[in-house]
């Protein structure tokens, strides 16, 4: 078959835009609120609702037995977090849990199909924004009807960056995150940024309203789609030691060019994050 992906690319952008209205609907009214893995780590009802909604309807379009799901609330509950060679559908519900509790206006549902671990496509909807970004592999990213292509700055000191704090607030890691962003601001750059969600953050880098969004302790389902969506809209990944963007790694430097991203990379003080592939029975919660 010529193009086997483009059915589930156009149903996967469908599928957001009715999640990204439930949770539009459920910033309306009363947010009950609940913690994962730290007392900053936040989880509501919408969250698990909007997943079981995706998954469901990509269950009942592809069928069960051949496609996988990695969904950030079923992992939270237990299930696998591991990306094999078979057809999988990568999905952060409501990534920006926090702006949406406190009504900071950038929050976004992220879905990013893989297969044999190569992602095909990514969407993300910016749902409060009503933006829809999408990009498939090697066919171009856009933004509603609108391509889009990364900033041609290639000066860092001409540069805006995004990075965020995480939700593990352990002092010797917000130590390092500060520093680094202390010597990132000071070499200097024009200004530092953070959405509050992975997603918008990538899809600002692959709209070129900024040159750079790296983290470390990002999952998959933060990152998937957006890695897409900036590959296809000329951008580059790779991992915070400068070596190839690892997808389970938790830890990546998205950028508008190798320049702009490997100057990063030469400030980054990197520090542990388990993996999101590591054997279950050795995780820390
Ligand atoms: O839990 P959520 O809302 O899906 O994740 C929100 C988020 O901003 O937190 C991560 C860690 O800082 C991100 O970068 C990620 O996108
Ligand atoms: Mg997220």
């Amino acid at each position: 078959m010529e193009d086997p992906w483009q059915e589930a690319y156009d149903f996967a952008v469908e599928v957001a835009r009715g999640a990204g209205a439930v949770i539009r609907k459920a910033a309306e009214s009363e947010i009950k609120v609940s913690t994962k893995s730290s007392t900053v780590d936040l989880v509501t009802k919408t969250d698990e609702r909007v997943e079981k909604i995706i998954i469901g309807s990509l269950k009942e379009q592809f069928g069960e037995g051949t496609h996988c799901f990695i969904g950030e609330e079923s992992v939270a509950n237990g299930e696998s977090c591991n990306l094999t060679d078979k057809p999988t559908w990568i999905i952060d519900p409501v990534d920006g849990t926090t702006n949406f509790v406190h009504g900071f206006p950038f929050v976004a549902v992220s879905i990013a199909f893989a297969v044999n671990k190569q992602l095909e496509f990514g969407v993300i909807y910016s749902c409060l924004e009503d933006k829809m970004y999408r990009a498939r592999r090697g066919k171009g990213a856009f933004c509603d009807d609108e391509p889009l292509a990364v900033s041609d700055v290639a000066d860092i000191h001409k540069s805006i960056i995004i990075s965020e704090h995480g939700t593990d607030r352990s002092p010797e890691k917000v130590k390092k995150i500060f520093s680094t962003m202390q010597k990132i601001l000071c070499i200097p750059v024009h200004g530092l940024r953070g959405s509050g969600t992975a997603a918008t953050n990538m899809c600002l880098v692959a709209s070129g309203a900024v040159e750079a969004f790296f983290e470390i302790g990002i999952h998959c389902w933060d990152i998937a789609a957006g890695a897409v969506i900036v590959k296809e809209a000329g951008g580059v990944l790779l991992d915070v030691d400068g070596g190839p963007f690892d997808l389970m790694s938790r830890r990546m430097v998205s950028a508008n060019n190798e320049t702009i991203a490997r100057r990063i990379i030469k400030e980054i003080e990197i520090f542990d994050s388990e993996r999101d592939d590591a054997p279950v029975q050795k995780k820390k919660k």
